[in-house]
């Protein structure tokens, strides 16, 4: 006889919580798939429309930060044709912010933010992601989160480490905004219990 109330031998905890092993691998399943097809996507893309795509959303962020000076802002170094904004994070810079990178600092833990500058040097970090070579840790007030996929409640979809959800838990004070491509929309990523929505997303125009 079937009995909702045994004892959970058959359930797994995520970060102190209960998930059915099914839903568990459905997700992922589903998760692994929906990356695979976004970062094709993404491939076919021309530089060239991912260059006005980035600079599509460098004006949007300035429409939706308005005045950014003394401001400490993460943004990030592009990976696996992310939209890029490094000429964005140099002229938040030189309109008085300060600009951070996430960096890993060990797998399965909340990414520390580095601090940045045009003319700094930069090393190999974990992923093979270029990091500020000098590690000066700032908290940021404001973080811009690259998306692969977004879905209608702001939940996003990563590149799959779950480095941004861990480091937000302890972040609950700084304003999020998720950033990605049109073809980034989903109607859902089946949130999980780790994941912490975008509180804006920025995509870029079509
Ligand atoms: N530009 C940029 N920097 C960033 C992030 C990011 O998303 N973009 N991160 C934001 O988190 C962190 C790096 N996150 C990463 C997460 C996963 C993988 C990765 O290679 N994952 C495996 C598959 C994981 C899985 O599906 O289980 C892979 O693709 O082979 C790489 C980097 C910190 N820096
Ligand atoms: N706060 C957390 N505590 C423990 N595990 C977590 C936490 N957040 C995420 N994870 C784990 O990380 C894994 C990847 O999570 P998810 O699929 O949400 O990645 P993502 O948000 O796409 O990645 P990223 O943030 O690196 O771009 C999941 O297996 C999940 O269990």
């Amino acid at each position: 006889m079937e009995d909702d109330s045994s004892p959970c031998f058959a359930h797994t905890l995520v970060d102190g919580q209960v998930i059915d092993p099914q839903t568990l691998h459905d997700v992922r399943v589903f998760r692994k798939s929906n990356r695979t097809r976004l970062y094709e996507l993404r491939k076919k893309q021309s530089l060239e429309t991912r260059e006005k795509a980035s600079t599509n959303i460098a004006a949007k962020l300035d429409d939706a930060l308005g005045d950014i000076a003394e401001k400490t802002i993460a943004a990030y170094w592009p990976i696996r044709g992310e939209l890029d904004l490094r000429p964005w994070m140099t002229k938040a810079i030189a309109k008085g912010a300060r600009i951070a990178l996430p960096v890993v600092i060990k797998k399965d833990q909340p990414v520390d933010f580095h601090l940045w500058t045009p003319d700094c040097a930069m090393k190999i970090g974990k992923w093979q992601i270029p990091v500020p070579a000098e590690a000066k840790a700032v908290s940021p007030d404001i973080i811009i989160i690259p998306l692969l996929g977004v879905d209608k409640e702001q939940y996003r979809l990563g590149n799959g480490g779950g480095y941004y959800d861990r480091t937000l838990v302890g972040l609950s004070s700084a304003k999020t905004i998720g950033i990605g491509q049109s073809f980034a929309r989903m109607d859902t990523i089946y949130p999980m219990p780790w994941d912490i929505p975008m509180q804006q997303i920025l995509l870029a125009d079509a």
